[in-house]
């Protein structure tokens, strides 16, 4: 290659170290020497926004904004993200051209054995709407507390005091070389976020080049999985701050797709799972059920219900 493929990215430690395996990948699967790559961080809004909760920023794209408009006027020319970050609607000019063979998909529990060891009235720190909700409903003396920072700083918070217990993608510690932090939380507990455990690369749409080059690390089971969990989110026309929770996964070669809706404070809920070959009919299907049977709490917060 004439110049480095520049390879943006957040500049938390996950978001540099998931930046960093993509170029693994990429440099193994081309044999292209590691230096044909350059890892290029950009600040987001999310990062710099530290002190506030999510929802009073402004909501979207808080992660994405700032390496989609470097990805667009071609400053970088792939962007790697989180999936569980990225919004279901991106712009027409972008494209994910790879997701990354997903990680362990659980959360992890910080600070106590096993949620039911939690003390009565022990303060959660999350400021997931959906890790909120799924502990509500399963323990309602909990307290939850706004916990915000990347990992590392989340984990230093509970040391300090500031909550009894957190939870974290078990994904994102394991690539931090932090994956004995906690215990996991098995799925059938705790269903994951959609998207949890995966990276995307996505690249400018009109660049045959790198959609190419970045195609040829896609797995492809985990990008059927990965988008089916997206389809979902769209059809249910949910957003970063709607207590959703879904996992799509390949038994045998048929996909099972589960999701979880919650109201806000855990009260009530409704859960589904399909199994089929189509993730994205699956999803659309799904997303039917779970609205046509979601009680009143839920069906407020998602909008589109029957009723
Ligand atoms: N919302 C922050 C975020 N985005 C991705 C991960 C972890 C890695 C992943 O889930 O893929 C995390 C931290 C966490 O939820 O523990």
């Amino acid at each position: 290659m004439a110049r480095p493929f520049r390879i943006g990215t957040r500049g938390s430690p996950l978001a540099l170290t998931q930046a960093n395996l993509a170029r693994s990948l990429l440099s193994a699967a081309h044999g292209h020497d590691a230096a044909a790559y350059e890892i290029v961080p950009i600040r987001t809004t999310g990062d710099a926004v530290q002190d506030r909760p999510l929802a009073e920023i402004g909501g979207k794209a808080l992660w994405t904004k700032e390496l989609d408009r470097a990805l667009i006027e071609g400053d970088i020319d792939c962007a790697v993200h989180s999936m569980k970050d990225v919004e279901t609607l991106r712009p027409g000019a972008i494209a994910i051209a790879a997701i990354l063979e997903r990680a362990d998909v659980r959360e992890r529990l910080l600070g106590a054995p096993s949620i039911e060891a939690l003390p009565e009235g022990a303060a959660i720190g999350t400021s997931s709407p959906r890790r909120a909700a799924q502990m509500r409903r399963m323990r309602p003396d909990l307290r939850i507390v706004p916990l915000r920072g990347n990992v590392d700083t989340r984990i230093a918070k509970l040391t300090t005091g500031e909550a009894d217990a957190t939870l974290l993608a078990a994904a994102g510690l394991q690539r931090l070389g932090r994956s004995e932090v906690g215990v996991a939380v098995p799925i059938e507990t705790m269903l994951p976020a959609p998207s949890q455990g995966a990276i995307g690369i996505e690249v400018r749409a009109n660049d045959p080049d790198s959609i190419a080059l970045v195609g040829a690390i896609d797995h492809e089971a985990t990008r059927a999985c990965v988008m089916a969990e997206r389809a979902l989110l769209a059809a249910l026309q949910a957003d970063c701050h709607s207590p959703v929770a879904a996992h799509a996964r390949f038994e045998g070669g048929v996909m099972t797709l589960a999701a979880q809706l919650l109201s806000e404070d855990g009260a009530e809920h409704v859960t589904g799972r399909l199994s089929g070959h189509d993730g994205v009919a699956l999803a659309e299907a799904l997303a039917r059920d779970l609205l046509d049977r979601a009680p009143p709490l839920v069906c407020a917060r998602f909008g589109k219900c029957a009723a």
